[in-house]
């Protein structure tokens, strides 16, 4: 689902300039959902969802389209009312942090203003917040400093997105929230995203993105929380998703072996057959290969991990419960 409002304006309007800096709330996490649920019509798009981000961690949300990942980023900006539960920005309402400058946001295909120049547009927005970033540092982050002054309604596809970059990192915000960051930038302007967002993550701030690139989840995040049909169904490392969902995966020749019995080995919780070839998903690999071996089916045998890719489609294909 794409949103297209002109959210950006909206989630990065702050204070005037000179009111102090906008701080943490005591311990309170930066961003806390508690049985959030967010029905459109007959579709519940969040449907119960619990989510702790600390301050100072940067956390990946993973799900299908569809999922819900959108929706929740529209509470947390307080863009949205949840219908029941609650959402918290340390230890506030949205509403609350968003006007006083703790967060920036960069959304899906928000609208751009016409006629004003990449750098006329930091400079607005840098200057709603109490203490932003330098503009051209904010344009440096993120790889617009050549088109500072173009319009921004004459940009390519990647170009707006990285002026969107801009302007969630404008304020300098102790939270920064990403939706679907990466997804029209080139493999240049992506590897120069995540330079800055590790620059971001190192200077203290919290960072919330929502992808479809499991690769960029687990490489840049300290966590990663699969949403699924509304609701969190894994949150961990990408090497606890991929222990969760059956951590190796055990190919070998049938050889005559029937295929039909092998769900019952120890350990495996996923049977995959390809012509002569069998692949098991196990939770305990040795089990799974001793057992193999008194079957005498030990023909082209290997074990190799189980991929991010597989935990995903394992945690998304079918009902499971919070893990
Ligand atoms: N304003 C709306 N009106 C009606 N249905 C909506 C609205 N916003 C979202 N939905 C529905 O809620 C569900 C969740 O949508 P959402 O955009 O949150 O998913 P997503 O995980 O961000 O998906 P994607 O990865 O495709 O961007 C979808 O079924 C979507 O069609």
């Amino acid at each position: 689902m794409t949103r297209t409002t002109g959210t950006t304006a909206r989630a990065t309007a702050g204070r005037p300039r000179g009111a102090s800096a906008p701080q943490a709330t005591g311990t309170a996490p930066a961003v806390r959902f508690r049985g959030a649920v967010k029905t459109f019509g007959d579709v519940r798009a969040v449907a119960g969802l619990d989510l702790e981000v600390g301050c100072g961690e940067t956390v990946a949300l993973l799900g299908r389209n569809g999922a819900g990942k959108s929706t929740a980023i529209s509470l947390l900006l307080g863009l949205d009312e949840p219908d029941e539960g609650s959402v918290e920005l340390f230890g506030g309402r949205p509403g609350e942090s968003v006007r006083a400058g703790r967060v920036g946001a960069m959304l899906q295909d928000a609208r751009p203003v016409p006629r004003v120049t990449v750098q006329e547009l930091v400079s607005f927005v840098a200057g709603r917040y109490p203490a932003p970033l330098p503009v051209a540092e904010a344009l440096r982050l993120a790889g617009v400093s050549e088109l500072a002054g173009r319009r921004v309604d004459r940009l390519s596809g990647g170009q707006a997105q990285r002026v969107r970059f801009a302007v969630a990192l404008a304020g300098n915000p102790a939270l920064i929230v990403l939706d679907e960051p990466t997804a029209a930038l080139d493999v240049e302007a992506r590897h120069a995203f995540w330079e800055s967002m590790r620059d971001r993550a190192r200077s203290g701030r919290t960072v919330l993105f929502s992808t479809h690139y499991l690769e960029e989840a687990d490489a840049h995040a300290d966590r990663i929380v699969v949403v699924d049909r509304g609701r969190v169904v894994a949150n961990g490392t990408g090497e606890e998703l991929r222990r969760s969902a059956g951590g190796n995966l055990v190919s070998f020749d049938l050889a005559g072996l029937a295929a039909e019995s092998l769900g019952l080995l120890p350990g495996v919780v996923a049977v995959e057959v390809r012509g002569e070839r069998a692949r098991l998903r196990t939770e305990d690999s040795d089990a799974t290969v001793v057992a193999l071996a008194e079957r005498g089916a030990v023909r082209g045998l290997e074990v190799v991990p189980a991929s991010l890719d597989d935990a995903f489609m394992a945690l998304t294909s079918h009902d499971r419960e919070t893990v």
